[in-house]
């Protein structure tokens, strides 16, 4: 679940949003469209806990987040992608996806890493498994032994997403995803997020994707809230249309 309560930014004069409230229940997909400056980026950053907001707050499964770091929000199970999909390009795709669960650790410390005890290979042999598997739905487990720095941007944000998702999150926020993507990938990436029983947040310019991909849309223009409703009440809210559908 994701809570947005009364979210205002000021950046000096520019209200980059003000008293935003909306609710994600738990394992819906929700898309924020909206106009160039409406505030979506900033809504992302006080989400993902990049920034802080003026007033109001964000809750998490429940938990009040709002002055929680960035990096705490993660271990609540807070996962991201970026605008710019952002991968260690010098590993390969498969050990992208493995540096998502490493840090769970695998028990035991230097002593099993030199050793190799038993649980400690079972519980690697489980997470190469799990990682491959997920490669498979992204389709790209055909590059797992590629570098992430070789590879084209829309085959980059398939491995920047196997990542995000290798670690089963509560909450999925996603920036921007099919920006670089074709046709039939933008399709697939609607099918996987689609599949998760994760909460998801997504920030998209491509409404057709929006429509496709979420249950419900929320419709920003100046940093306000003007629609909070299904993709087909969107399509046919007069307000919308005026403001960005055109
Ligand atoms: N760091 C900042 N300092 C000053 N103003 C900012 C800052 N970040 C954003 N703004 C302003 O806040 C408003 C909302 O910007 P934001 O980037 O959140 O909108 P957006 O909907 O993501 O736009 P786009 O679709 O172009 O990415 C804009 O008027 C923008 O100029």
């Amino acid at each position: 679940m994701i809570g947005i309560t009364g979210v205002s930014v000021r950046f000096g004069g520019v209200h980059a949003l003000t008293d935003v409230t909306f609710t994600v229940p738990e394992g819906e997909t929700c898309g924020v469209i909206g106009p160039n400056g409406a505030g979506k980026t900033t809504l992302f950053d006080v989400v993902t806990g990049l920034r802080r907001p003026t007033a109001g707050s964000v809750h998490l499964n429940g938990a009040d987040v709002t002055t929680t770091s960035a990096v705490k929000r993660s271990r609540l199970g807070l996962r991201r992608t970026f605008q710019r999909p952002q991968v260690f390009g010098r590993l390969t795709v498969l050990d992208n996806v493995l540096a998502a669960v490493e840090w769970h650790g695998g028990g035991g410390g230097l002593a099993a890493d030199l050793v190799g005890w038993r649980t400690r290979r079972r519980l690697e042999s489980e997470r190469r498994a799990k990682a491959l598997d997920v490669l498979d739905r992204c389709g790209i487990a055909d590059l797992s032994t590629a570098y992430a720095a070789d590879l084209p941007i829309g085959r980059r944000r398939m491995v920047e997403l196997a990542r995000a998702i290798v670690d089963d999150p509560d909450v999925l926020l996603l920036d921007e995803p099919t920006s670089g993507l074709d046709t039939d990938q933008a399709a697939l990436f609607a099918t996987v997020v689609r599949d998760l029983d994760a909460t998801v947040l997504l920030v998209e310019h491509d409404v057709g994707f929006v429509m496709e991909a979420c249950e419900r849309v929320v419709v920003l223009d100046l940093g306000k809230v003007i629609a909070d409703a299904t993709p087909t009440q969107i399509r046919e809210d007069p307000v919308v249309r005026a403001a960005y559908l055109g």
